[in-house]
């Protein structure tokens, strides 16, 4: 297995140039690419190493290969070396993720939060007309792409997605904070990532998810009662939309991300 730091040469054809961070899937660096159709671009290229882990981020590279739309973070291409078992992928580069975003500024205005529902309900939308549920929307899965004063958010991570009807989950997965109350029972909907964009769309006015808890214990708790309350001073529109996308009921929430961009629209919330 190969060690990788900056400067290194991968495939005689990216070259590492610095380290961007780690997730549960494996390491992600920022490459150069120095030939062929890519040549002079900077990209993204995560690095799966683990059986388990391979397996999911192929699953994710597969889908994501059949995915084309300004909202979602493309992918370019994988190279999968069956010899050591490594999987490398790669991804257009984004500069920010929605969480840091947020937390750097410590809460958005209605006006800008409702700018990043617009763009990433978009992304959603073309998934859930494709038959597709991404599982796993929260704020670190949301990508920012600056483009010239204005920043345009696309959704990321797809290594959860699953086709709708596929079955019961047999274990929940997600993060705490941001799962449909449902989908603690083994039932998922695509209004089950419309509810997480609710908990998105709430984190992005208050600096925290809806189920925040200093114990953890209890965030869990309240996550699976879909317990919550939601914070003064919004306006009546936008309690009215969090209400629509955080009823613990998934029959009363909007059924998929496409209904919801009509309501957006048709109030001009968008
Ligand atoms: N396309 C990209 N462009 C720029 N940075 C990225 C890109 N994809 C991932 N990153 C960054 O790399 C780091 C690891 O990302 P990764 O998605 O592997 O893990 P994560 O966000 O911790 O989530 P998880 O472990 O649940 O997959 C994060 O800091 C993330 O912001």
């Amino acid at each position: 297995m190969r060690e990788i730091s900056e400067g290194s040469i991968l495939f005689e054809t990216y070259k590492v140039l610095s380290f961007l961070g780690e997730g549960i899937f494996g390491k992600v660096y920022k490459v150069l690419v120095l030939k062929g159709r890519y040549k002079g671009k900077v990209l993204a290229m995560k690095i799966a190493k683990d059986p388990n882990t391979v397996h999911y981020l192929m699953k994710e590279a597969q889908t994501l290969l059949l995915f084309n739309h300004p909202h979602i973070v493309s992918l370019i291409s994988y190279i999968h070396k069956k010899d050591t078992h490594e999987l490398f992928v790669l991804y257009e580069l984004m500069d920010t993720d929605l969480k840091t975003h947020v937390l750097s500024r410590g809460t958005l205005s209605e006006e800008e939060a409702l700018r990043v529902l617009f763009h990433v309900s978009q992304g959603l939308d073309y998934i859930h007309r494709r038959g597709y549920i991404h599982g796993d929307i929260k704020p670190e899965n949301i990508f920012g792409k600056k483009v010239l004063r204005d920043v345009l958010w696309k959704l990321g991570d797809f290594s959860l997605v699953r086709i709708r009807g596929s079955g019961a989950l047999v274990d929940v997965k997600g993060t705490v904070g941001y799962i449909a109350p449902e989908v603690f029972k083994g039932e998922v909907h695509r209004s089950s990532d419309v509810y997480s964009l609710g908990c998105v769309l709430y984190f992005m006015l208050t600096g925290r998810h809806p189920f925040y808890s200093e114990n953890p214990s209890e965030s869990l708790k309240k996550n699976k009662e879909g317990l919550l309350t939601f914070p003064e001073g919004l306006s009546p529109q936008m309690e009215h939309l969090l209400e629509r996308m955080l009823s613990k009921d998934h029959t009363r929430r909007f059924k998929n991300a496409g209904e919801l961009l009509d309501y957006l629209i048709k109030n001009r919330l968008s």
